[in-house]
């Protein structure tokens, strides 16, 4: 089997070491470069957290240089939205495939990238959420919100968190929307006394950002009728439950020529 040739965006963050590591414990990826703002010109196996030779690859500023030089396959972003979008974009006017972890995308960027995708005949990956039990949650949820009008979603994350309301909770309630009567939830004369305690508002239901050090990734959706509520609850507790949807990702996207927002859309 031909080893997948991958570039990450971002090695020395949180998300980005565990996809370093990932690429030396899968046998068919290799990993051939990175891209990080800091250390041109050095190699990444000369950096504290990847003294393993596996890691000897080269450290670039400048993505078009690096795309031009290691010819990857894809290359997986885990950054913030904007160089994420930028990285997005040049990947696949080089005919690069991106698998795409950074959140806080909005509708224009995917608008754009979309597009791009049938202008190169290249797949692209979007995941607001790479973890198998977090994608499960949101597809339950959906499922949830045929039968409950009314749900509330709290996300709960570490306090290093740029982005608010997370990725996972825009896309579980873009999913409830897709199937939910439009419905204004609360007391039609509620009043907040002090802004924002109610959450934010998409569609007329309410999403709730938690951020606490201590925390990593989790989410509550919780539905409510007469007499009953149901809650539908997902965490992550290391970052490694990120990994085996990164790997699921980069394979499935090879195969792809269009954009893919979300991997319930191609989870069986
Ligand atoms: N889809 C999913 O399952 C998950 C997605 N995420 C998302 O992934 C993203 C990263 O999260 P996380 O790892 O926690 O964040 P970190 O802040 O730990 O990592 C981001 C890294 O990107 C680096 N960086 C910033 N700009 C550039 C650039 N232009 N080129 C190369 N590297 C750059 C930062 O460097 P420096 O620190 O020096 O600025 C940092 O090392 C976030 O958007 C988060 O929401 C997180 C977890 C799961
Ligand atoms: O920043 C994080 O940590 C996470 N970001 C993603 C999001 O915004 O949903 C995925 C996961 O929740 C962890």
């Amino acid at each position: 089997m031909e080893k997948v040739r991958i570039v990450i965006a971002g090695p020395r963050g949180r998300m980005g070491k565990e996809a370093v590591y990932l690429t030396g414990r899968t046998d068919h990826f290799e990993l051939v470069g990175v891209l990080d703002y800091k250390h041109e010109g050095k190699r990444l196996n000369e950096l504290d957290d990847f003294t393993s030779p596996a890691y000897d690859v080269p450290i670039y500023t400048d993505i078009e240089k690096c795309l031009q030089e290691v010819k990857p396959d894809v290359l997986i972003d885990l950054t913030t939205p904007e160089f994420g979008m930028f990285h997005a974009k040049t990947a696949l006017q080089y005919g690069v495939r991106p698998v795409v972890g950074t959140t806080g995308f909005t509708n224009e960027n995917l608008a754009e990238l979309e597009a791009l995708c049938e202008e190169m005949d290249r797949g692209c990956i979007i995941a607001p959420n790479f973890a198998l039990g977090a994608v499960l949650m949101m597809k339950f949820s959906k499922l949830a919100a045929k039968y409950f009008d009314d749900v509330e979603i709290i996300e709960l994350h570490h306090d290093r968190k740029l982005d608010a309301p997370s990725g996972t909770a825009v896309k579980t309630a873009e999913l409830i929307a897709e199937v939910r009567k439009p419905k204004k939830q609360g007391h039609p004369e509620e009043k907040e006394t002090i802004q924002g305690a109610r959450g934010a508002d998409f569609d007329g239901m309410r999403i709730h950002s938690v951020r606490l050090p201590g925390l990593i990734a989790h989410q509550q959706v919780m539905f409510g009728a007469d007499g009953e509520t149901l809650t539908l609850k997902h965490d992550s507790y290391n970052r490694t439950s990120f990994m085996s949807g990164v790997r699921f990702a980069v394979d499935e996207v090879l195969k792809a020529n269009v954009l893919i927002y979300g991997l319930e859309n191609i989870m069986e």
